[in-house]
C-alpha cells in the first residue's frame, strides 16, 4: 500500500524569513514536497485548503514544567502537553523541579515513560544539576537529552545549586549546554527581609520586583556568563527580565556558533509591574516582570538579536495556591496554550513580523538545541505545522482554558489570531478547539 500523504493547498507558509504563498506535500511524517502548486499523484492523498491561513513550522519551547511526577494536582503532561499543542507548540522541554526531583538516569528515564504513554507533543526533558550529583550528571548521555538544568536563583522545587565550587566544577566538566535560572539568593534574601520588617508576610505584591530586583537578575547572570567564559561552557541564561541583562550578550555571532545564549518568556514581553495592581500573585514569576523601561529593552535585544529564543516558562500551580497572599503564593503560571496567540497579537500591534515569530519560537530553538528535523518547514523533516487565521478573534475564559489548573494569566483577553489546525509528525491531531483521537507524539532527537 502506498504510503498516506497530506497535501496542503493554497497556505501562506512561513519559513526562514519570508512568506510564500504554496503547497505542502506530507507522506507518513514527514514533509516531502514544497512548492508553489503541487497536484496530487496518488489517490491515497487527503488534500487540505489553506485558503487565507499562515502555516507556521510548530513552536519549540525550551522550556516548561509539566509537574509530572509528584505535582500532579496542578497539571501533568497529558493535561499540558494538549493545552501545548491547541496552541501551536508541538514540542517541548520540560524542567527537571518535580517529585521526584530529575536528578538521576533512573528518574530520567521515568519521565521519558510517562511522556511515551501519555503525551500529545513531542517531548524531551532536562537533567537537573545539584550541588551534590556531579557523577550523575556525567553519566548522561548527551545525546539523548536536550540539556542540563541549573537553578542559580532558588524557586519552586528547592533545587538551588550555591556551592560556588560545585558550579565551576559543573561547567568545567559537563560537555552539554547548560541552561540557568540566574537570580542571585543572596540579594533576594535581603530585599526579603527588608520588606518582612515593614509588612509582616503581607508584602504588597507590587514589591516582588524589588526583592527579586534587577541587581539579584544582573549580578547572577553575569556571574554565570563569567564562568561560561572562564571554562568554555556552552551556557543558555533562561528568561532575561530586565534591560540590564540583554547587555551582557551579543549579536555579532551568528546562533549555531554562540556559547552563550539567551531566552526572554512571553510574560516578560507582556506584562509589566502596572498589572501587578490588577493581577497580583497571577503573574507572580520568578524573575520578577519588572519595568515598562525592562520591557522595551527586552523587545529590542530580542530583535536585534541579543535575545535567540522566545519560551513560556509554563508554570502552573492551581489556583487555591495562587490566591494565598505574596509571601506564600507560589511563583509561575501556565502559557502554553496562549503564547503563540500572544506573539502573534504582538504583530498585530506592530510589534514583531510573523517571520521573526517563527524565528525566536520554531527555527531558533531548532538550531540552539540541535533538534532533529524539525523547527523549519523544509522537506525531508517532520511535518509539525501550525495553521493560523490571523484574523478570527477569540478570548480566553474559563470554558476555553485547557490547563490543568483551569485558569490564565490572559483570562478576559481577547486575541485576533486563532490557531486552526495543528499537524503533529503528519498527523491531523487538532482542529478548532477539538483533538482527534491520534496518536502521533514522538521524543525528540537531536543531531549531536
Ligand atoms: O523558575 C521558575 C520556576 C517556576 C515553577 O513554578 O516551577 N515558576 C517560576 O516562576 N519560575
Amino acid at each position: 500500500m502506498q504510503p498516506k500523504q497530506v497535501l496542503i493547498k493554497n497556505a501562506k507558509i512561513v519559513n526562514e524569513g519570508s512568506i510564500f504563498e504554496g503547497d505542502i506535500l506530507i507522506e507518513g511524517d514527514l514533509i516531502k514536497e514544497v512548492g508553489e502548486s503541487i497536484s496530487a499523484k496518488s489517490s491515497n492523498v487527503q488534500v487540505f485548503d489553506a485558503e487565507g491561513k499562515y502555516v507556521l513550522p510548530g513552536v519549540i519551547d525550551d522550556q516548561v514544567h509539566f509537574r509530572e511526577p509528584g505535582l500532579t494536582e496542578k497539571a501533568n503532561i497529558e493535561t499540558e502537553s494538549r493545552a501545548a499543542i491547541a496552541g501551536g507548540i508541538t514540542s517541548f522541554i520540560e524542567m527537571p523541579n518535580t517529585i521526584p526531583q530529575t536528578t538521576t538516569i533512573e528518574k530520567l528515564e521515568e519521565k521519558f515513560a510517562i511522556a511515551a504513554e501519555t503525551s500529545y507533543a513531542n517531548y524531551s526533558f532536562m537533567f537537573g544539576g545539584t550541588n551534590d550529583n556531579l557523577e550523575e550528571i556525567l553519566k548522561v548521555d548527551t545525546k539523548t537529552v536536550a540539556a542540563l538544568k541549573l537553578f542559580l536563583g532558588s524557586s519552586t522545587g528547592n533545587m538551588l545549586v550555591d556551592n560556588p565550587k560545585v558550579l565551576e566544577e559543573i561547567f568545567s566538566k559537563v560537555d552539554m549546554l547548560i541552561a540557568v535560572h540566574c537570580e542571585d539568593e543572596a540579594t533576594i534574601s535581603a530585599n526579603l527581609e527588608a520588606f518582612k520588617e515593614k509588612y509582616g508576610d503581607d508584602i504588597p505584591v507590587k514589591y516582588h520586583p524589588e526583592i527579586r530586583s534587577e541587581e539579584a537578575c544582573y549580578l547572577s547572570s553575569s556571574k554565570a556568563i563569567e564562568l561560561a567564559k572562564k571554562t568554555g561552557a556552552r551556557l543558555h541564561v533562561f528568561h532575561l527580565s530586565t534591560g540590564k541583562e540583554t547587555h551582557l550578550f551579543s549579536n555579532k555571532i551568528p546562533l549555531k556558533d554562540k556559547k552563550i545564549t539567551a531566552e526572554v518568556c512571553i510574560h516578560h514581553l507582556w506584562f509589566t509591574d502596572a498589572d501587578y495592581e490588577k493581577k497580583g500573585t497571577f503573574i507572580k514569576w520568578n524573575p520578577a516582570v519588572k519595568t515598562e523601561k525592562d520591557q522595551d529593552q527586552l523587545w529590542k535585544a530580542l530583535l536585534d538579536g541579543r535575545i535567540d529564543v522566545v519560551a513560556t516558562d509554563h508554570a502552573p500551580h492551581t489556583l487555591e495556591e495562587k490566591q494565598n497572599i505574596y509571601t506564600q503564593a507560589p511563583s509561575g503560571g501556565p502559557l502554553v496554550q496562549h503564547a503563540l496567540p500572544a506573539m502573534l497579537e504582538m504583530h498585530h500591534r506592530g510589534k514583531i513580523s510573523i517571520e521573526k515569530v517563527v524565528e525566536k519560537m520554531s527555527h531558533n530553538p531548532a538550531i540552539l538545541f540541535q533538534v532533529e528535523k524539525r523547527g523549519f518547514i523544509k522537506v525531508g523533516y517532520y511535518a509539525d505545522l501550525v495553521l493560523v487565521d490571523l484574523n478570527n478573534p477569540w478570548t480566553v475564559n474559563k470554558e476555553n482554558i485547557l490547563y490543568k489548573c483551569q485558569w490564565s494569566p490572559f483570562e478576559g483577553t481577547t486575541f485576533k489570531s486563532r490557531i486552526t489546525h495543528t499537524f503533529l509528525n503528519g498527523e491531523l491531531v487538532y482542529q478548532n478547539f477539538k483533538f482527534n483521537d491520534v496518536k502521533a507524539a514522538k521524543r525528540l532527537t537531536f543531531n549531536r
